[in-house]
């Protein structure tokens, strides 16, 4: 391989988070060029730190072309991550780039670099890119570094990734493969909407699903738009928005206040929240939606607070009351109407299955995804080994939380991804038995990845530490993967978020993830089970 190997850094569109996270990345390329000067190769970087600007990622796709048209085509070209970034900024040039490519996180949970490199990752398979991938807390240690030595000069890295297994429908239990496979039929013959306010959030190119891959499953996008939510937002009456509020108040949501729009949050924010949980509701009646996606951060983020707390409460079966526009009718009473936050489609048709497949099985229905944010030892020595900080970026619906609502917390998202403020969901997921999954796209295929998780319960003490250590407005799970490693997640999955639903004990989540693995199975997807699913 050449001597001299291409460093370039995705960040986000946002140059406030740009700003406040550069510090971070700077400390991360400097470690990890040092760990490849020491192999006696060069480090160049492909584009310039901006004085002006005070950062150096690259903040556009229009940049990251601009940058790739500079770069050598041939040259070993590493993206180097410790933030969130947007995955279009460099997939344009990477999808043409010959030369080797390596995605590069720091195993940190500070900024959520690694859920960055996750979406490059799936963003990249969904592509068809060929590349490899590394992540390291100090980039010093043995087994980083002896990866780093051979893609230095071989373009390979290893990774252990023998957890997953194609799905042995015969080695399904009974109930689940009748479920899975009615599941599937329904989805067939009655056909689901998916409707998607803006399709395509932060550049996350991996969640977009083609209408190809999608349709012959029986269910279909509704393109809806942001503005019409914005619309129908201001269309709602403040006195049934007050009436949500009083709801979550009555019900025990904690909020944490303040008088400054700027940085706190305010309870006009949340009555804008309270307004667009309503407005979403109606139109996704007025189009017949099973499901729906709110982009939430570019555009809506200027106009009003962000969608979380409209998520949390959609998501959830127990939630405040909304009424079609003429009062006539309660809309999905008792129900949730699934959310996918981000509009990821992968999560939207995860939680159409989870929901169906739950429902016929008596699970609880409440679904949710979660970023894969960071894993870390238990410093509180209650578990063993590694637990993972599962941390959406905003909420998950309350009945994930013991207590429900009344365990909720509503903070401020942080201002430098969200100006116009808006409450979290925040909360800690209750101990118990949870499947995981994920759908995604690969080889111009649906795949599906799934398997089983314990939430566990960790002493105050140590839930704060990875808040602090991560970003403490965001709802937290504690999960250890059932004998799926850290760093077999992290070679294998395809993205950068990961759907979880509760089961009520050990034996049914066992069969709500086979149920859900024949219903993907019967639909064309290839499944997988992934670590111990007996
Ligand atoms: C607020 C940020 O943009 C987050 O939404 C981002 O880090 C993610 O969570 C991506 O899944």
């Amino acid at each position: 391989m050449s001597k001299t190997v291409i460093l370039i850094a995705s960040g986000d569109l946002r140059d406030s988070a740009n700003q406040v996270c550069w510090s971070a990345q700077a400390e991360m390329e400097q470690q990890l060029t040092a760990a490849i000067e020491s192999f006696g190769y060069e480090v160049k970087r492909g584009h310039d730190y901006d004085a002006e600007l005070g950062h150096g990622f690259i903040r556009s796709q229009r940049q990251g072309i601009d940058v790739f048209r500079e770069i050598d085509p041939d040259a070993p070209l590493i993206v180097a991550e410790a933030v969130w970034q947007y995955s279009h900024h460099v997939l344009a040039g990477l999808m043409t780039h010959r030369g080797p490519i390596l995605t590069a996180a720091n195993w940190s949970g500070q900024w959520p670099g690694l859920v960055g490199l996750l979406n490059l990752n799936g963003s990249l398979t969904k592509a068809g890119v060929r590349y490899c991938s590394l992540w390291s807390e100090t980039f010093s240690d043995e087994a980083f570094l002896t990866n780093l030595k051979s893609w230095l000069d071989d373009a390979t890295v290893s990774h252990d990734t023998s957890h997953a297994a194609a799905l042995d429908l015969a080695a399904c239990d009974e109930n689940a493969r009748q479920v899975g496979t009615e599941v599937a039929e329904t989805l067939r013959r009655d056909k689901a909407i998916m409707g998607v306010f803006d399709e395509g959030c932060m550049g996350m190119f991996n969640a977009i699903i083609p209408d190809s891959l999608l349709n012959p499953l029986g269910v279909f996008k509704e393109r809806l738009s942001q503005s019409a939510l914005y619309y129908e937002t201001l269309q709602v009456d403040t006195s049934e928005a007050e009436s949500v509020r009083l709801w979550l108040d009555d019900h025990g949501m904690k909020f944490h206040t303040g008088p400054d729009h700027a940085t706190d949050l305010t309870d006009a924010q949340i009555l804008d929240q309270c307004k667009m949980y309503i407005a979403t509701m109606r139109i996704a009646d007025d189009f017949g939606c099973d499901a729906v996606g709110i982009q939430y951060q570019q555009g809506l983020k200027d106009l009003l607070p962000a969608s979380d707390l409209v998520e949390g409460m959609l998501n959830d079966s127990v939630r405040p009351p909304v009424r079609s526009r003429d009062g006539s009718r309660e809309l999905h009473p008792g129900q949730p109407l699934i959310h996918f936050n981000e509009v990821d489609e992968c999560a939207g048709l995860d939680g159409l299955l989870t929901q169906r497949v739950h429902q016929a099985l008596g699970q609880p229905v409440e679904n949710t995804l979660h970023d894969l944010r960071w894993s870390d030892r238990d410093l509180s020595g209650t578990v063993e080994g590694q637990v993972w900080v599962l941390e959406i970026s905003g909420a998950v619906p309350a009945s994930h939380f013991e207590g429900g609502w009344a365990a909720a917390e509503g903070f401020r998202q942080p201002p430098m991804y969200f100006p116009s403020g808006g409450s979290t969901v925040r909360g800690i997921s209750k101990p118990g038995d949870v499947v995981w999954s994920r759908i995604f796209v690969a080889d111009g295929k649906l795949k599906m990845d799934l398997g089983l998780a314990k939430s566990v319960a960790l002493p105050d003490q140590e839930t704060q530490r990875r808040w602090d250590a991560t970003t403490p407005q965001w709802p937290i799970m504690h999960t250890v993967f059932r004998g799926v490693s850290r760093d077999q997640m992290m070679a294998r999955h395809q993205a950068n978020h990961i759907q979880v639903a509760y089961a009520r004990s050990e034996a049914e989540a066992k069969v709500a993830m086979q149920a859900k693995a024949v219903a993907a199975s019967e639909l064309g997807i290839e499944v997988c089970l992934c670590g111990d699913v007996d």
